[in-house]
């Protein structure tokens, strides 16, 4: 069974339709990306597929997690599956902190929400987690302005994988780094991804990054999806003038180099 599938999804206000009766799956432990220019309902869709839209917006169709439809799950059972089972990591992840929590009083926060643990259990899952990511446990003392954006976006996926979800929405999570900070996110985000065995679902508007790391990808435009496909398949036998535009402004290994 997919772990995630979007059936007919349509996303609008009262006077237009933004996403246009869309449909996709995630299998388990799979990877896939989302890719498409600004304006397109990227993040709008997968915002629907945690009840996040704003409340002017209106979603239709299924979006079924392990068969149910989390379009009509009340918002308390949602809660437990948010975080737990689906997590989200974002773009903008100085949002994701609380500016005056220590870092480690958001791992606690956290795991006191969804697990019933004691006090020595979630900072040894703290420490775990920390390391997982490459950082000391001196940082759960720091305050999040005290952490470059780099690892603030790492301290973020660390949160985002504590609980093991079996799902990760990960939405542009490197467009404000670095291109050297970029890499090492996706690199630890594909590490991870096959230590925890946690499906990605992964918004980029840089087909770069889904030829380096997607095993499907999803093009869309509009509101619509252009095409769908494993990776090769979209990579190297483009059926969408749109797609192909989208590769040819990919810059060859000589000219990056450059
Ligand atoms: N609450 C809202 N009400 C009305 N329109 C909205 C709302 N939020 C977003 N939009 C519009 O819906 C469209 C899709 O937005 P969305 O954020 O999903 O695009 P995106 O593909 O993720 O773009 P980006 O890559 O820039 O994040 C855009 O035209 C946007 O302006």
């Amino acid at each position: 069974m997919n772990l995630l599938e979007v059936n007919e999804l349509t996303i609008q206000t009262a006077t237009r339709q933004i996403v246009k009766r869309i449909s996709f799956s995630v299998e388990p432990g799979n990877w896939l990306a989302i890719v498409g220019q600004s304006g397109s309902g990227k993040s709008m869709s997968t915002s629907a597929i945690g009840q996040l839209l704003a409340p002017n917006l209106k979603a239709g169709g299924e979006i079924l997690f392990n068969g149910s439809n989390l379009l009509e799950m009340s918002s308390k059972k949602l809660n437990t599956i948010r975080g737990k089972q689906i997590a989200y990591i974002f773009q903008d992840y100085q949002n994701s902190f609380t500016p005056f929590m220590t870092i480690g009083k958001h791992f606690d926060e956290y795991q006191r929400n969804h697990l019933q643990l004691s006090k020595a259990q979630r900072l040894q899952n703290r420490q775990q987690a920390l390391a997982s990511v490459g950082l000391g446990d001196e940082y759960a003392e720091r305050f999040p302005f005290q952490l470059s954006g780099g690892q603030l976006q790492r301290t973020a996926i660390a949160l985002a994988l504590l609980l093991k979800p079996a799902l990760v929405i990960a939405d542009e999570p490197t467009t404000a780094l670095d291109s050297i900070s970029s890499y090492q996110i996706l690199q630890l985000l594909a590490r991870l991804q096959k230590e925890t065995g946690c499906a990605i679902l992964h918004i980029t508007h840089d087909l770069r990054h889904a030829a380096n790391y997607a095993d499907h990808v999803l093009v869309m435009k509009d509101g619509d999806i252009l095409e769908q496909g494993n990776r090769s398949q979209i990579m190297e036998f483009p059926r969408h003038s749109y797609t192909k535009t989208l590769l040819e402004a990919i810059p060859s290994l000589g000219q990056a180099e450059e």
